[in-house]
């Protein structure tokens, strides 16, 4: 089998860190150089062969990847994503905080291309599930809140699992304003972000990884639906799968759960 030659952009990060491990473990999968924002044209971790750029361009012309796999920041990913594509390179991103607007210009793009590309909120099995199974309650719920959670060092908020899944809520549940209909707030922000009704709570914490409850309330009951990732090996299979997927790929994928069965 040939080898899926692979770049990573973030490779000293938390997730990034973690994506190196991987890639080098996987017999079908080898890694071709590096974008970081130093140390430009070193070797990478004394590793042969595999080089550091901090230009994303001239690492996608002198490498050739097949895939780019993208951990950094909201706004180094964008950019790196759009370059990506509009090099042939598929994307495969982790990384959170694109607006709707951005994801449906990298859709528009990877299409006039015809290149795959994988923007996944979230690697973790068990969080795309989580996402799934909220999506069927809907249909039985109609008053929901989300409360996600992760660690101090997050720049984005809400988080992209917190975003994506009041959007697989929303397909199903029909837009409710929630809560009394004259409450208000008297410290700024108590009620959570607004997304079509449904609010988002942001906990920030040290100690935490990346959390999430999506709480369902009705006549007498409540329904929580709850998942927890203690260690960031969690995301990995759901990497391994994306990478694999998106050679198979001519669109853009925006969700893990559109390609596990
Ligand atoms: N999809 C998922 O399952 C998942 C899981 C965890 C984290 N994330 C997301 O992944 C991203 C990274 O998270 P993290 O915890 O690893 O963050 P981190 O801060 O530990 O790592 C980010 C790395 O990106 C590097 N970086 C920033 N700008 C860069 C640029 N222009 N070029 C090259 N490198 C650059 C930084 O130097 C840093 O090493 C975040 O957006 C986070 O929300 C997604
Ligand atoms: O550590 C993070 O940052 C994470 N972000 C994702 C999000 O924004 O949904 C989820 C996994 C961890």
């Amino acid at each position: 089998m040939e080898k899926i030659k692979i770049v990573i952009a973030g490779p000293r990060g938390r997730m990034g860190t973690e994506a190196v491990q991987l890639v080098e473990s996987t017999e079908h999968f080898e890694l071709v150089g590096v974008i970081d924002r130093i140390h430009d044209g070193e070797l990478f971790a004394g590793k042969d062969n595999v080089k550091i750029f901090t230009d994303p361009e001239k690492c996608f012309i002198e490498t050739n990847p097949d895939v780019l796999i993208d951990l950094t920041t909201p706004e180094s990913g964008k950019i790196h994503t759009k370059l990506a594509i509009e090099h042939g390179v598929r994307p495969v991103v982790g990384t959170t905080g694109f607006s709707e607007e951005d994801l449906d210009e990298l859709s528009q793009l990877a299409e006039e291309k015809g290149i795959g590309a994988i923007i996944a909120p979230n690697f973790a099995l068990g969080a795309v599930l989580m996402m799934k199974f909220a999506k069927m309650a809907a249909k039985y719920f109609q008053d929901v809140e989300i409360i996600e959670m992760h660690h101090d060092q997050k720049l984005d908020a809400p988080s992209g699992t917190g975003v994506k899944t009041a959007e697989m809520i929303s397909e199903i549940r029909k837009p409710k304003k929630q809560g009394h209909p004259n409450e208000t707030e008297t410290l700024s922000g108590a009620r959570g972000a607004d997304f079509q009704g449904i609010r988002i709570h942001s906990v920030r914490l040290p100690g935490l990884i990346a959390h999430q409850e999506v709480i369902f309330g009705g006549d007498g009951q409540t329904l929580k639906i709850r998942h927890d990732s203690y260690n960031r090996t969690s995301f990995m299979s759901g990497v391994k799968l994306s990478v694999e997927t998106v050679m198979k790929l001519d669109i853009l994928v925006y969700g893990l759960e559109n390609i596990i069965e």
